[in-house]
């Protein structure tokens, strides 16, 4: 059963509470043992008084609770329930025992073509199953992405995430970076419900995993045109292969940019993720 925590309802007493994992946008994250199984998992605590001050954040939580907890994915993070007290709301989210995956990249500077085409393609793979339920998550980066114990990646934090067709107004918070032109350019909104939004973010993301910066960095007037204008230089040292991938997502027409299934069969994934090949993926001997 790959749903060990059976019961429908939970309270906080079935948990013992752990070290704090860290914090999100909303609440904190702490590490948990459902008392009973001894199952490890992550409780994420919102307090309802924070909630309520933000303008339809708690209709964003609700979203991403609905949408969470209907989705089964090796690469997705795992929502098993949620409960709440008179204060605060509880997620009963997968643990991922590698923590978060920024920091790796921001630790390693940049990361190895043979490790950036493992994750693209495990992206590639979740979001070809959130689209085919029509979800997009419009908030793909490195902040909302976590490391399993064997390495492969989760996506997380559904709270950007919305069901297609949706015209829900939202603001935007946070970084520019992987904001796809057609959500930076004013009028017309419906191409922000396109599920090709993920397949620009995709692209920054790849950028960002071989060059170890986004590839529209600057500061937020210039990030904004050279969005606009797709205006970004890939290093000569970034394989060709690598290059031509990243150049067929990072296209302003969304109808234009590569689909994910021919995504994961690009060269450059193929080369490097496409088991029995040349051993290019040795990591370093877990010491
Ligand atoms: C937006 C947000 O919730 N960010 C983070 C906080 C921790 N959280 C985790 C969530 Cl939601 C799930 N699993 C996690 N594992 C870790 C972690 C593991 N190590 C070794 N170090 C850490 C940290 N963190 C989590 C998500």
């Amino acid at each position: 059963v790959d749903q060990p925590l059976v019961p429908k309802q939970f309270h906080l007493g079935m948990f013992e509470i752990g070290r704090p994992l860290g914090k999100g946008k909303f609440g904190r994250v702490y590490l948990a043992r459902e008392r009973s199984t001894g199952f490890i998992c992550a409780l994420k605590v919102l307090y309802k008084s924070e909630l309520q001050q933000g303008t339809g954040v708690e209709k964003q939580v609700r979203r991403e609770i609905e949408i969470q907890s209907n989705l089964r994915h090796p690469n997705i993070l795992k929502l098993y329930g949620h409960f709440h007290d008179s204060k605060r709301i509880f997620l009963i989210l997968e643990f991922a025992g590698k923590g978060e995956l920024y920091k790796h990249l921001r630790r390693e500077n940049r990361f190895p073509e043979w490790k950036a085409a493992q994750y693209i393609a495990q992206m590639a793979a979740a979001l070809r199953y959130l689209h085919r339920k029509h979800v997009i998550h419009r908030d793909i980066k490195p902040e909302n992405i976590l490391v399993g114990i064997h390495g492969e990646i989760k996506i997380s934090d559904f709270g950007w995430s919305v069901h297609a067709p949706n015209n829900r107004r939202n603001t935007l918070c946070g970084t520019l970076d992987y904001l796809p032109p057609e959500m930076i350019k004013s009028g017309s909104k419906d191409n922000w419900y396109n599920e090709k939004v993920d397949l620009w973010s995709l692209g920054v993301l790849m950028y960002e995993f071989l060059v170890g910066e986004a590839p529209f960095e600057d500061t937020p007037i210039m990030t904004h045109k050279r969005i606009a204008r797709a205006d970004m230089t890939i290093p000569e040292w970034v394989s060709k292969e690598a290059k031509d991938l990243i150049k067929k997502l990072l296209v302003l027409d969304p109808e234009k940019r590569l689909p994910l299934e021919e995504v994961q069969n690009h060269p450059w994934i193929i080369k490097h993720c496409v088991k029995g090949e040349r051993a290019t993926n040795r990591e370093k001997p877990v010491k």
